[in-house]
């Protein structure tokens, strides 16, 4: 069903608060909570992240993987540094065509304090410091009046996750509507190309017959059209 995002600096909290957000929802609801993310990818960070397509690659899969358990019963949290504003577009039109509420959940750390906790963590865990560096520089912080960043919840270090608040943004709120581009396209019916070839043909013949007659400047009329063409 929903969608959380995780999102934040390398070694920012991420995997913690959504392992501490699915039990939050595993003992207060009776939903079944997915976590989707580098981990379960096996991704091994200082190599996926310091080549562009490998990360391309490992980005469409976590969005496939999203795609594939987006269901109207579940939650998912996509914990990934998911640091690209384009990326996150993508994603809220993936839940907007599922028809299927997300939110944001920022983990909010300065360069140091992630610096520290990468340095402290297991060696075979850690990002090189140049990966690190690298990632910071690239990250695209989110921003809440951004349509897919919204709702956001920026998490402090020290702060209690604000579970009600998150359950409400998710649960007593609409998905948002879908739209032309988010929407399935109608099956065409059986003669679209016919009909489609011989109104192309009709605007053809008007444009071709008005050629011989107009001047530059003249308003040539095109059929079906209610707008003229200045010739
Ligand atoms: N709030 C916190 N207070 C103290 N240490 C923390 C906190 N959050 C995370 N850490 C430490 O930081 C390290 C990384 O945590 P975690 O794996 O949750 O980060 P992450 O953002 O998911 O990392 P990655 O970018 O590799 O996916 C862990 O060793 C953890 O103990």
């Amino acid at each position: 069903m929903p969608l959380i995002v995780m999102c934040g600096y390398p070694c920012s909290g991420k995997t913690r608060r959504a392992e501490e957000l699915k039990l939050c929802f595993e003992q207060n609801t009776d939903r079944k909570v997915h976590i989707v993310g580098d981990a379960a990818l096996g991704v091994e960070k200082n190599t996926v992240y310091a080549d562009s397509q490998k990360e391309k690659n490992v980005r469409a899969s976590l969005k496939a993987e999203v795609e594939r358990k987006v269901n109207k019963g579940d939650i998912v949290i996509l914990d990934s540094l998911n640091y690209i504003k384009g990326y996150r577009y993508e994603l809220f039109c993936l839940i907007k065509h599922a028809q299927t509420p997300q939110c944001l959940v920022y983990c909010l750390t300065s360069d140091e304090v992630s610096t520290t906790w990468n340095t402290n963590r297991d060696a075979a865990e850690q990002y090189t410091q140049e990966i690190f560096d690298a990632l910071v520089l690239r990250f695209e912080a989110p921003d809440s009046r951004n349509r897919w960043d919204s709702p956001l919840f920026t998490i402090l270090k020290d702060d209690t996750i604000p579970f009600e608040d998150i359950s409400d943004a998710l649960f007593k709120r609409k998905a948002p509507p879908p739209n032309q581009s988010t929407q399935s396209q109608p099956l065409s019916s059986s003669n679209f190309l016919y009909e489609l070839d011989k109104i192309t043909q009709e605007v053809l013949m008007a444009i071709c017959n008005a050629q011989k007659t107009s001047v530059p400047g003249d308003l040539v009329p095109v059929p079906g059209a209610t707008e003229k063409i200045s010739f």
